[in-house]
Parts: structure tokens; C-alpha cells; sequence
């Protein structure tokens, strides 16, 4: 009997379901809407919006609980379709009615790719990002929103661009972990240090980890590698997401591994545009960021570049689930690559 684990390809309806399943629970619905810079961000946009949202028609694509739907009623929308394809859809039903805002807000409960709208919209609004951005695909369902529903020319989309950044980062909870193995015979006479080696390999492994990243643990200016425009990108383009990226390291420690994050941007008419950003700088989020190990930590001094290219693709198992290949050079080091995933969120997906 084999010990390899191997994935095995999810038929899509399989994927759809386990995932839209993962929203039916109240859990995530507390974290996103407790997300206070999330949520006020987006509040923030839409009512700096309500010029372009006044006496208009919004699709809110993946309504959940409705709150959007809420804010853009509150913005002046004329009417909203709050579309959302799990049951959470009857709690956001229930939630529109205790706003008394139902003659405004239309709950539909169904997939934006199969329900039909009784008219064209002015505006889309959405909060579509997962982990490291793209994690869930769901940009494809607004995409698909977009290009059927969405007025043209005029139509606004809310967020309208997606940015994606990188930095090297040394991440001391490894360190310590690494470090642990040679502490163990002070504590009980006992050797463990040859253990650091399967440490570093079970630590150092190819999972996509979502951790908060702290600034200290920051080596470089994080460098944006890629910009996706919401008005035009197609779901063709987001098969493949990649760019390059260049960091210069401020000063002696060692890279054991990469952060990716993102921000989103609303346009604000006659006023700056609002962005909503996942960075190790900024307050954090629910989506705090993506952490990419490295096989083995790498010293760096100040100056040191790190350069190199990343690409963003959908796994092959099951298209919701997001791969990062990075190619990257330290310093005098020669090139590595490794490709990294978010762990299965079903026991399905393997055998
Ligand atoms: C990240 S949550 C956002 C929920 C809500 N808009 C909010 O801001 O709190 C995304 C929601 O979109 C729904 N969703 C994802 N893809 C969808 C699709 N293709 N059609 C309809 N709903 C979808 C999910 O079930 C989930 O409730």
C-alpha cells in the first residue's frame, strides 16, 4: 500500500458545492462582517459612490448576508438584486426585511451564471477576494456578471482594480521552531538535534500558510508584481497571474520565507480612491496574508536583491484553489523555484 497522498480532480458541481457550503455556516459571515476594515471600507466606498449609485440599479454578486446590498440601498440605489447561491440567502432576507428595505432590495437565491435579472444594472458591487486574492475564483462569477449584466458604456464596478505584491520576509516563529531541536538536551540530556533536518523539511513544506505578518518581520519594500483592471481583465487572463518582482533587502537576517497580500481600489469620483489593503503595514484584515516558505532559510545583508517572478494559476485538483509558483534568485545564490498551494479544505480531494 502507498503512502503517497495523491489529490484527486474534483468534478466541478463537487467544488461548487463544498464551497458554496463553506458559506452557509455563520462563522465566516462573523469574520467578514467583525472585519471592520473590510466592512468599513467598502461602506465607505459605496457611500462616497452615491452619485453614481442614485436612483440606479446594483447587482450585488455574492450578497452572503446582504450588508452591501444594504449600503448601496442606503446609497440611493433604485433598486438592489442581491444575489447570493447559498442558503445564507434567507438570512439576508430576513435581514433586508428588519432594514425595512424590501420593496428596494431583491434577495434572489441562485448562482450569478445561471439566475436571471429582470434588467441591466448601473453598478456591480462585490467583495470577491480570498486568500492571496485569487484563493476561491470568484472573480470569475463577477467577471461573468460583468460581461451579461453590467451596462455599457457607463456601468461601474465596485472594487475596480486588484494589485498584487510580494515581499522576502523572515519569519522568527521558524527560527524557533528550527532552533528548538538543539535546545532539548539542556532540558533533558537527551540529543534531538539531528531532528532539525525533518523539521526544516515539515516547516519549510509547499503549503500556502495564511499568518499575520508583522512588520519587523519584514525585509524589504514589497514589490507589486501584479494589477488586474475590473473592467477589463478577462477569466482567460486569470488562468495565469504572474509578473516580476524585484526587493532590496534592508539589512542582515535570514529570507526563510515570501509574503504575498493585495489591495483592492474603488474610484471615488471628485475625491482619492479608497483602497482596501491587506499589508503587513496596514491594520490587519481577516485575510491577513499568505506566507511562502522557502526550502531553506537564505542570509541576506543590506542591499542583497531578491528578485525573481511569480505566477498565480489554479490548481488542477479542484479550480478554486489557488497555486503560487515563485522563481527566485537571493543575492549570488542561483535560481530556485517552488510552487506552493492552499491544503485542501476536503478530505474528498485526496485519497
Ligand atoms: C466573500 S463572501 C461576501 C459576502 C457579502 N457580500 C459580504 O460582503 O459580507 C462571498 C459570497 O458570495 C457567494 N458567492 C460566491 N460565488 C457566487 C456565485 N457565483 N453566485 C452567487 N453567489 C456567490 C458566496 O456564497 C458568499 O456568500
Amino acid at each position: 500500500m502507498s503512502h503517497v497522498v495523491k489529490k484527486r480532480k474534483l468534478d466541478k458541481s463537487r467544488q461548487d458545492s463544498l464551497y458554496f457550503d463553506s458559506y452557509s455556516d455563520v462563522t465566516i459571515h462573523e469574520e467578514m462582517i467583525a472585519d471592520h476594515v473590510r466592512t468599513n471600507t467598502y461602506r465607505m466606498a459605496i457611500l462616497r459612490n452615491s452619485e453614481c449609485i442614485r436612483g440606479k440599479v446594483v447587482l450585488d454578486v455574492g450578497a452572503g448576508t446582504g450588508v452591501l446590498s444594504i449600503f448601496c440601498a442606503q446609497a440611493g440605489a433604485r433598486k438592489v438584486y442581491a444575489v447570493e447561491a447559498c442558503s445564507i440567502a434567507e438570512q439576508a432576507e430576513k435581514i433586508v426585511k428588519q432594514n425595512n428595505m424590501e420593496e428596494k432590495i431583491q434577495v434572489i437565491r441562485g448562482t450569478v451564471e445561471t439566475v436571471d435579472l429582470p434588467e441591466k444594472v448601473d453598478v456591480i458591487v462585490s467583495e470577491w477576494m480570498g486568500y492571496a486574492l485569487l484563493h476561491e475564483s470568484m472573480l470569475n462569477s463577477v467577471l461573468y456578471a460583468r460581461d451579461k449584466w453590467l451596462q455599457q458604456p457607463g456601468g461601474v464596478i465596485l472594487p475596480n482594480k486588484a494589485e498584487l505584491y510580494i515581499t522576502p520576509i523572515c519569519d522568527p516563529v521558524v527560527e524557533d521552531r528550527l532552533h528548538f531541536w538543539y535546545t532539548v538536551k539542556d532540558q533533558y540530556g537527551v540529543d534531538m538535534s539531528c531532528m532539525s533536518d525533518f523539521a526544516t523539511k515539515c516547516i519549510m513544506n509547499s503549503d500556502i500558510t495564511v499568518n499575520s505578518v508583522t512588520v519587523e518581520d519584514v525585509l524589504s519594500h514589497p514589490a507589486r508584481f501584479a494589477e488586474l483592471d475590473l473592467n477589463t481583465v478577462t477569466v482567460e487572463e486569470l488562468r495565469s497571474v504572474k509578473g516580476d518582482f524585484t526587493c532590496e533587502c534592508f539589512g542582515s537576517a535570514a529570507v526563510n520565507a515570501f509574503c504575498v497580500y493585495f489591495t483592492v481600489t474603488f474610484p471615488c469620483p471628485d475625491k482619492p480612491a479608497l483602497v482596501l489593503s491587506t499589508s503587513p503595514f496596514k491594520p490587519e484584515t481577516h485575510w491577513k496574508q499568505a506566507v511562502l516558505y522557502l526550502d531553506v532559510p537564505v542570509d541576506v545583508v543590506q542591499d542583497t536583491l531578491v528578485t525573481g517572478e511569480v505566477s498565480m494559476y489554479p490548481s488542477e485538483a479542484s479550480a478554486r484553489h489557488i497555486c503560487i509558483h515563485v522563481d527566485y534568485t537571493i543575492g549570488e545564490q542561483k535560481k530556485q523555484s517552488k510552487t506552493f498551494s492552499i491544503p485542501d479544505w476536503s478530505s474528498e480531494a485526496q485519497i
